[in-house]
């Protein structure tokens, strides 16, 4: 299992401190961001992901809750990402996003909303690098997970399986040292977590923690 603590949970005023805590633990940097149309909630942009990059190598997993994110990708390619996931619901023709994504180099990834079913990706699915399914409704840290994404999860590790292919399947939204166990057992690759980690009072060993959990 990797871990990719989210940033929307960090302390924004004082990110470098934030971000130092977890980068050894870590094995991707996850970075939401967010325009205020296509989610009720603005974060940040290609100039704060640019800034960082300077003090790390960990990857950097960008998160776009962004309506045309088609309009951005290269801005996020020059600013340090090294895996860019959209939203199926933000992207009319999909197929051409990923192939922008996939032309400068860097891993692609597509995003579901809870609502939004499996069956929407299936012909893109050979074309990518990861499937980020999210088990909150975006926009927004701290939110409960949302229980029926678990078959989600399990339904898409058996799509993978049935077409033979290799993509990694992420997981975004409410998840904690309680539920990571089950989380991953579905069939999860990458845990995303923003405020279990963050808003801990040790966010390293909270990752140590829940890598504990999912053993036990
Ligand atoms: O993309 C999003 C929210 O839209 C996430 O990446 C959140 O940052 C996860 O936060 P927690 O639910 O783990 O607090
Ligand atoms: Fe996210």
């Amino acid at each position: 299992m990797k871990i990719a603590p989210s940033i929307l949970s960090a302390n924004f005023a004082n990110l470098l401190e934030d971000v130092k805590k977890i980068e050894k633990d870590a094995d991707l940097l996850h970075i939401d961001v967010m325009d205020g149309h296509f989610v009720p909630n603005i974060t940040i942009g290609p100039v704060v992901v640019k800034s960082l990059r300077k003090f790390f190598s960990i990857p950097f997993d960008v998160h776009l809750m962004i309506e045309n994110p088609d309009l951005y990708i290269e801005n996020f390619v020059n600013s340090g990402a090294d895996i860019i996931t959209v939203h199926q619901e933000a992207c009319i023709h999909l197929h051409r996003t990923i192939q922008k994504i996939k032309s400068y180099g860097k891993k692609a990834g597509v995003s579901l909303n809870p609502a939004t079913p499996l069956e929407s990706i299936k012909y893109v699915l050979q074309d990518i690098d990861m499937v980020l399914i999210m088990t909150v409704n975006p926009g927004f840290g701290g939110q409960k997970f949302i229980d029926s994404m678990l078959k989600k999860i399990e339904e898409i590790k058996k799509m993978r399986e049935d077409l033979g292919l290799n993509f990694e399947i992420e997981v975004d939204g409410g998840i904690n040292l309680y539920n990571v166990k089950e989380v991953v057992e579905a069939g999860t690759d990458i845990i995303v977590a923003g405020s279990s980690i963050f808003e801990s009072s040790d966010p390293a060993q909270t990752i140590k923690e829940f890598r504990k959990a999912v053993k036990r």
